[in-house]
């Protein structure tokens, strides 16, 4: 029999914790492990089968994520960026690949999974997805290849629960601009306009953020010059492209090293020419 990899899924209920589950239903190579939900959730102690609306499996969905990750190769995480800090500390302790999609992260949050790190593999990406990893490619070549006449902006559009902005995905998008201008995103990032904000400064990477209905996650970055745009964009219609991608990483880091890796390594792309 071929053996498949444990999973855990955290945030089960969520709009990604329930992709990420019927994902793995359908994956010939990973097994569900375990399902966990915060405290007081209504899901928490019941069939997770059943509370998705099938048949039961006999899994039970836990707000006890330690007993979980202990019998999982991996934990896929998609909730939010104290729970995940909570979760990485297990993994290591664990041994267990951690997957983190949640995006939101304050920059000391993410320093804090340092620790953990040397212990298991962390793959963090604001989006699994490998369309967004190849636009990321794009889009420092573009940005390397044109000069500070040509303004950037990153336009992110999201449904209308999203908590955070802006997007993971457009951070990622502006970090790529930053690195092929070569300049540090936090200095020339200009992420909220409102009143009389004066003239664009040039060399700044601009912020905006929509939000509304069901959309998926829709980013443009757009590089506007005199007399002509540029614009890259990305457009993820459905979550499984998500799903798909954090599958693929809980698998790549069975056996890595301990550190923190991205969607670039996992899909191979760390090397395209940039
Ligand atoms: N990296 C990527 O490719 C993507 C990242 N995301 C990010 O994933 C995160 C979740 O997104 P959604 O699923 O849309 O949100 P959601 O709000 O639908 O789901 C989050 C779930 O996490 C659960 N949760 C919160 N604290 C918890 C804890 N301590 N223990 C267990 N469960 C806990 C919540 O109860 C909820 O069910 C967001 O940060 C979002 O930006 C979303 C889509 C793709
Ligand atoms: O919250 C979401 O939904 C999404 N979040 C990620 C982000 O912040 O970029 C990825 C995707 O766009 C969907």
């Amino acid at each position: 029999m071929t053996q498949t990899t444990g999973v855990t899924i955290t945030g089960a209920s969520g709009r990604m914790g329930q992709m990420l589950i019927a994902q793995v239903n359908a994956s010939g190579k990973h097994h569900l492990a375990g399902a966990v939900e915060r405290s007081g959730h209504p899901w928490v102690g019941l069939d997770l089968g059943e509370v998705m609306g099938g048949a039961s499996t006999g899994l039970m969905v836990t707000d006890d994520p330690l007993e979980a990750i202990a019998n999982s190769q991996a934990i896929i995480d998609f909730t939010a960026p104290a729970a995940t800090l909570e979760f990485a500390a297990l993994a290591a302790q664990a041994r267990a690949v951690h997957v983190i999609g949640t995006t939101g992260m304050s920059d000391d949050e993410i320093a804090a999974l340092e620790p953990a790190s040397r212990h298991a593999v962390i793959v963090r990406a604001g989006n699994m997805s490998l369309g967004v990893n190849l636009l990321t490619q794009l889009t420092k070549r573009v940005a390397a290849a044109l000069d500070e006449d040509y303004d950037i902006e990153v336009i992110e559009a999201h449904h209308n629960q999203k908590v955070d902005a802006p997007s993971g995905t457009a951070l990622m998008l502006g970090e790529a601009a930053a690195e092929g201008r070569g300049v540090a995103l936090n200095d020339v990032a200009d992420r909220g306009r409102d009143g009389i904000t004066g003239a664009r400064k040039r060399g700044d990477i601009g912020f905006t953020a929509i939000r509304g209905g069901d959309i998926v996650g829709e980013h443009d970055v757009m590089f506007a010059a005199a007399g002509e745009r540029i614009i890259l964009r990305h457009i993820a219609s459905d979550r499984s492209v998500f799903a798909r991608g954090a599958l693929k990483a809980a698998l790549w880091g069975q056996g890595r090293a301990p550190g923190q890796y991205d969607m670039l390594d996992v899909l191979g792309l760390n090397d395209t020419p940039g």
